[in-house]
């Protein structure tokens, strides 16, 4: 149950796999607010700044439009082939497109996490980070493609495929952050719960 006393804990993400990650280190957020904003790149951005430029743009968006104090968390999960930003896949073209393209070939993988306190929470403290991971395909034949887009497991990820999912069979090595590839980097994001200076005996996270 929410300690009533202590600044809320806001998860500024309609993403499951970002509350289910931190479910798994023992972390309850008291709301869920997702923040719903224009995801579009914009020109010539590169991966990195634009993970970050979308991490920040959501945790900025709740913390605006939430009373009392509170830390908001705001996250964002960006693919790259080189310096090009995979989309989030709506559509099993769009997947197709993105498989056939990591198919055989090593890509990064950026997620940024940004922690941002609410005006009403003046002690809170800003802290970001961005983690960045490498994922190996191995190479994929048409009818690999096919099952995957079949199994449907691509929707509303980026890059078109889940590493917790059915794309896993495929993937020859992960390095850096599983759990950041999946949407929120574990480590980093209870390094940055823990560097809050929460009133004595209070914790969001052991
Ligand atoms: C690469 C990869 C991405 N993903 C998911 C994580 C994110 O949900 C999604 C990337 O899109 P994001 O824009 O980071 O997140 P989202 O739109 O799902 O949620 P919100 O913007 O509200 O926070 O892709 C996986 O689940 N597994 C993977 O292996």
């Amino acid at each position: 149950m929410a300690d009533s006393s202590r600044p809320a804990l806001i998860l500024a993400s309609a993403s499951p796999r970002r509350i289910a990650l931190l479910r798994q280190i023992g972390v309850e957020p008291d709301a869920v607010c997702p923040a719903d904003l224009d995801e579009t790149p914009q020109k010539d951005e590169l991966p990195r700044p634009h993970a970050l430029r979308l991490a920040r743009a959501k945790a900025a968006h709740v913390a605006a439009r939430h009373d009392g104090p509170a830390l908001i968390i705001g996250a964002d999960t960006v693919v790259a082939a080189g310096r090009r930003i995979l989309p989030k896949a709506e559509d099993a073209e769009t997947a197709r497109r993105c498989l056939t393209l990591l198919s055989g070939r090593r890509h990064k993988v950026f997620t940024a996490v940004v922690c941002q306190p609410t005006a009403d929470w003046a002690g809170g403290r800003y802290c970001e980070r961005v983690v960045e991971s490498h994922v190996i395909f191995n190479r994929l034949t048409p009818r690999q493609i096919d099952a995957l887009i079949e199994g449907g497991d691509w929707h509303g990820k980026a890059g078109g495929y889940g590493l917790q999912g059915q794309a896993a069979a495929f993937i020859r090595q992960v390095g850096g952050s599983p759990s950041g590839v999946i949407g929120l980097p574990l480590f980093e994001t209870a390094q940055l719960l823990r560097g809050q200076p929460l009133p004595a005996g209070q914790h969001w996270l052991r």
